[in-house]
């Protein structure tokens, strides 16, 4: 059976439409683990603040609801925690959302942190693990993520789980062994039928919020080489079933030629996910 096309929205932490360039640590924009140069910083996004956040992503639900969504495309969203029930509450039933973070431990003294039963009790069925902003920013071990990869699975969750080199490692020419290294932190911990509760997204961390996007053979190249190593590490059935997105600055100009690619099957969505072309996203295959 085909894979089921997959498009995923993560709104990260935008108030809105993020602004063109930078993303925020501290006050200071921020990006890709690089501080940037204040000139660039875009003041739209204390406008947008006013619009008040709820307002926005209220909005945001509303209109995937009204719009013509491919039914063969799997479509998942992800608010920042705060707003996760509002968005649950709204969304049509056949859009899923996803928390944007969970921890491995199932309850207890961890102050500010989330668990897989909370997540569930409030409706929540996705979560996204191993975002290359938490690896980079919040210095998240490839062990650690694969313990809440599992944490997550074995609690009822289905999980986005990202993967992806930085611009070093690809100009070092170790794009396939990062990748792989990731991949294999997870299989440690998943039995081979947990992997049918994963999607796995290949994320270039230069291709982020850049407006870089991996050209569709570097894309495909990637994709090809997990699904390999999906073969020959897990089973042909993961090999098959498993869907492999793509994300990285995935646009409504960028998405169709990407989504050809036989490997690719389907994208996780940041800065665009927020507007109205989020739908031609989705539609990338009609
Ligand atoms: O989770 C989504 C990815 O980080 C891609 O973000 P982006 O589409 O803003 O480049």
């Amino acid at each position: 059976m085909p894979r089921q096309f997959f498009v995923g929205g993560n709104f990260k932490m935008y108030v809105q439409h993020p602004p063109a360039t930078p993303r925020y640590l501290n006050g200071l924009p921020f990006h890709n683990g690089s501080p940037l140069d204040l000139s660039t910083q875009d003041r739209t996004i204390d406008q947008n603040y006013r619009n008040g956040v709820a307002e926005s992503i209220t909005n945001i639900v509303k209109n995937l609801n009204a719009a013509k969504l491919d039914p063969n495309t799997e479509v998942v969203i992800s608010p920042p925690t705060l707003y996760l029930t509002l968005t649950r509450s709204l969304a049509d039933p056949k859009i899923g959302v996803a928390a944007q973070n969970v921890f491995d431990k199932p309850n207890g003294a961890f102050t500010g942190e989330i668990s897989v039963e909370q997540l569930k009790d409030t409706k929540i069925d996705w979560v996204v693990i191993g975002h290359s902003e938490r690896r980079v920013i919040l210095k998240e071990t490839d062990e650690f993520i694969a313990r809440k990869v599992k944490s997550a699975i074995e609690g009822g969750l289905s999980v986005i789980f990202c993967i992806g080199e930085t611009l070093e490692e690809r100009e070092g020419g170790k794009t396939i062994e990062v990748v792989t290294r990731q991949l294999n932190a997870a299989a440690k911990e998943l039995s081979k039928e947990q992997w049918a509760k994963v999607v796995i997204a290949y994320e270039p961390v230069w291709a982020i919020g850049t407006g870089k996007v991996a050209t569709t053979e570097q894309a495909q190249e990637v994709h090809a080489a997990i699904r390999e190593w999906l073969g020959k590490t897990i089973d042909a059935q993961a090999q098959d079933n498993v869907r492999i997105i793509y994300g990285g600055s995935v646009s409504e100009k960028n998405c169709r030629e990407l989504a050809t690619q036989p490997d690719v099957d389907g994208f996780l969505v940041g800065g665009a996910s927020l507007k109205p072309a989020f739908v031609d996203i989705i539609n990338a295959r009609i």
